[in-house]
């Protein structure tokens, strides 16, 4: 069963890639797939040449990115690095660190592309640290290739060292990240490895890397352990530890572990996608509770599968600090103009983010109001926010009266404009990836009914070509 619906909230790729159009956008990837007489496009996910142009082809399309992975080397699988990157970017909005940060990246491998990404996304500073000398030369290639010398520093390590040798001593870092060998073997690298149940069906995708990049003696617990080994004595040098974990077998030997390191708190995530999970941990010597960071961070967990944020798409609008803020300022508009204040919890002003709460609801009430005056002939001569184009009028008188249903279920004690309490409180936040701007809402709390906040969002779409043309 494909878990991408469990994928982080955030992450591009809960819509899997349109195959079809990456195959007419980008030739190299062409190749790699073929139509069947159904019509159906067919990827053949055993082929390590295909997998090596899809995970190009995707960090080209939506990271600008031009990576060099060289045959015989580790292909990132591009969903699963952005789940990672997601879920530290909710622990350190948790932890309270969000400009200037600093994080490292131990054992970056040929592509770098944990480095690559997190500097494009989030312009966050990287030192990457790379054992193998192939790959470090790589690594070092793709970071002058795609021009982030300013941000990404990678240093060849020695095997035995994971954190001490290779941080600077006078210097504090925000995070660290990686993703560790998993095996202890080569004979663990096969499919019938005792670990995995009989039942276990093989693989469905090619294995794409070398022995040195997935093995390393004692496999990951033992990786994991020195590097937590080497957490106790750096301790609060580095802010949020963080690691990924490829076996579920793994856990409970590094947990415990954790409690022997006198760590102040750690926690675990589960990261879903495709046919693939794996696991994240994070501990840190701070005084923050990480089991208690915020549900955005959970949310990469299976429990919260039916809770991602309704997102949208603002077609068109540059990613540009300026219209950031521009756009922001005109949805803050938007939520005045219905009543709603809006408390700004923002990262920064590139990452504009806020609690709106609105004490009735009025979004419906604008509604009731539109219909109204449909009836009385009266749009034309409407300036209110709700006025599209002619054209669209009708088309949206008719959206009015196909929601009427959903409209009068929400029909609360409401309709009562002075009411002091909150009546519906949700999350809104403009969310950059390139050149996409794209507008996120989400409930606070778990338990809330989620139908206003897709009549707020309808509000917004019906709306939206009003407010940034
Ligand atoms: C599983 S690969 C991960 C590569 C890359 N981070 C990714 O996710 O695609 C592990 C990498 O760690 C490197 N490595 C192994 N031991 C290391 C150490 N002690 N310090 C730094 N890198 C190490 C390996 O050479 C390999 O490139």
């Amino acid at each position: 069963m494909s878990m991408n619906k469990f994928m982080h909230p955030r992450n591009i790729y809960k819509n899997p890639p349109n195959f079809k159009q990456l195959a007419v956008e980008f030739p190299e990837f062409k190749r790699h797939v073929r139509i069947d007489i159904t019509g159906k496009v067919q990827f053949d996910f055993k082929d390590p040449e295909a997998l090596r142009a899809l995970s190009h082809t995707l960090l080209l399309k939506d990271f600008h990115l031009d990576v060099c992975i060289p045959v015989n080397k580790l292909v990132p699988t591009i969903p699963l690095r952005l789940n990672y990157i997601l879920w530290i970017e909710d622990l350190l909005d948790f932890i309270g660190r969000i400009d200037h940060v600093e994080g490292i990246d131990i054992g970056t491998g040929a592509s770098c592309v944990y480095p690559l990404i997190a500097a494009q996304k989030n312009q966050w500073s990287m030192l990457a640290t790379e054992a193998d000398t192939g790959s470090f030369e790589q690594a070092k290639q793709n970071i002058v290739s795609n021009g982030f010398q300013h941000l990404v520093k990678v240093v060849q390590v020695s095997k035995d060292i994971f954190l001490a040798g290779a941080v600077d001593a006078d210097k504090v870092y925000d995070f660290c990240m990686c993703n560790p060998p998993f095996f202890a073997s080569t004979q663990e690298l096969h499919p019938f490895f005792k670990a995995r149940t009989q039942n276990r069906p093989h693989p469905k995708n090619a294995f794409v890397a070398s022995v040195h990049e997935t093995v390393a003696k004692g496999g990951e617990v033992d990786f994991i352990q020195k590097m937590i080994a080497e957490s106790t004595q750096l301790k609060t040098q580095i802010k949020l530890y963080t690691t990924m974990v490829g076996q579920k077998s793994s856990l409970p030997a590094l947990k415990k572990c954790l409690r022997e390191a006198k760590v102040h708190s750690f926690k675990v995530a589960e990261f879903c996608q495709g046919n693939t999970t794996r696991w994240g941990l994070a501990w840190t010597y701070l005084n923050h509770d990480l089991r208690k960071a915020s549900e955005e961070a959970k949310i990469a967990t299976k429990s919260y599968k039916q809770r991602g944020p309704l997102l949208y798409d603002l077609e068109g609008e540059q990613n540009t600090p300026e219209n950031i803020v521009k756009i922001t300022s005109m949805f803050l508009q938007l939520f005045k103009s219905l009543q709603m204040s809006c408390e700004d919890v923002s990262r920064n002003k590139l990452h504009p983010r806020y609690f709106v709460t609105a004490s009735s609801n009025t979004w419906s009430h604008q509604r009731r109001k539109l219909r109204a005056k449909l009836r009385q002939g009266q749009l034309a001569e409407s300036k209110t926010i709700d006025d599209p184009a002619d054209s669209s009028v009708a088309k949206r008188s008719l959206d009015d009266l196909l929601c009427e249903s959903t409209c009068k279920k929400l029909r609360l004690s409401t309709d009562s404009e002075s009411s002091d309490h909150a009546f519906y409180k949700f999350m809104f936040a403009i969310n950059c990836l390139n050149k996409k701007l794209i507008l996120e809402l989400n409930t606070l709390d778990n338990n809330v009914d989620r139908e206003p906040l897709h009549q707020i969002m309808q509000y917004i779409k019906n709306n939206c070509r009003n407010l940034v043309n």
